[in-house]
């Protein structure tokens, strides 16, 4: 089962596109993390997956259905980066509008887990710390118990204990329902031990949509000497590289490869992968097979 699928989807604001040419298929039950930099087009594809912004090219189909209908906005939780919270309205309030709004609403589940945060009921929202009301938020976008939650930096101008106890109850929450997240985020570090679908957006377009064990198995850090960089260069498929006069550090898509005696080989981080990606923004991973490369003598 598919949670989105986006063919050729894109926005334009006036005459400068957004999101361009975005295709994307996503496995249901998966935590997607939608990392890249600042104005990559992150949030503008998110509002077109829930619905609130309509594409002017292309298309998407959540969870088997076309997007903005009732039926999927009822399977749909979207949580946006400046948290739809009333600041005068207690968390009890808060929790009442949720029940009100969702006809799926489960309130022992939202109880319960702000008791677990020791987050008390009767507190007005507004006096709350920034993590709290970020779990207050998250709480009220898994009590509708949606099949696909959407957030939109979930984790900003949060401090790291945070971030940490946000990402665990969500992971939490995973783990009991078996949805499925899209979340965005510019912190990598956040996203290393908790999404196992990696989607980089660069410039309005996907560089990169895989799975997250797969990609890094299929990419390698090579170090060896700058004199022969060139011709480990034309046989892999480098994405990022840097030289100094003497060294040559090559992140190349390859599985496990044979270079001369001078190259060490390595696997790469998840942050040094979508670091590389980022710098070179014309080149391209989507899932598929790689080839791996085969050193020759005197690389
Ligand atoms: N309402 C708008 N009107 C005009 N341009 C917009 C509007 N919203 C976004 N843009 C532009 O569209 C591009 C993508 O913006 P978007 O907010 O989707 O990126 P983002 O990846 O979410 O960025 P950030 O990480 O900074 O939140 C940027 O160039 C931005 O300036």
């Amino acid at each position: 089962m598919t949670a989105l699928t986006t063919t050729g989807l894109g926005k334009r604001y006036r005459r400068k596109w957004a999101v361009r040419d975005c295709s994307l298929s996503l496995p249901a039950g998966r935590v997607v993390a939608l990392v890249g930099p600042n104005g990559a087009g992150k949030t503008t594809l998110l509002h077109m997956v829930v619905g609130l912004l309509s594409p002017d090219e292309g298309n998407a189909t959540v969870l088997g259905e076309p997007v903005g209908t009732t039926r999927t906005l009822s399977r749909i939780a979207f949580l946006a980066q400046d948290k739809p919270l009333y600041d005068r309205f207690s968390v009890a309030d808060m929790l009442r509008f949720g029940a009100h709004l969702n006809p799926g609403w489960d309130d022992a589940l939202a109880t319960g887990r702000l008791a677990e945060l020791d987050i008390p009921p009767d507190r007005r929202v507004g006096s709350l710390s920034g993590g709290q009301q970020a779990q207050v938020a998250l709480t009220m976008a898994i009590a509708k118990r949606p099949e696909l939650l959407v957030l939109d930096e979930p984790l900003a101008n949060l401090d790291p204990l945070a971030r940490h106890d946000v990402m665990r109850g969500l992971m939490t929450a995973v783990a009991d329902s078996g949805m499925t997240v899209l979340l965005s985020s510019h912190v990598m570090s956040d996203l290393t031990d908790t999404c196992d679908w990696l989607v980089v957006l660069n410039r309005g377009r996907v560089q990169v949509s895989g799975d997250i064990e797969t990609l890094l198995a299929e990419h390698r850090l090579l170090v060896g000497p700058a004199e022969l960089a060139d011709g480990v260069g034309d046989r892999l498929s480098v994405v990022d590289e840097t030289r100094t006069d003497r060294q040559a550090t090559l992140l190349a898509r390859t599985g496990p490869v044979t270079l001369g005696p001078r190259w060490t080989a390595r696997g790469v981080s998840l942050e040094e992968l979508v670091l590389a990606y980022l710098r070179r923004p014309e080149a391209a991973a989507l899932s598929g097979p790689v080839l791996a490369g085969v050193g020759r003598e005197g690389d």
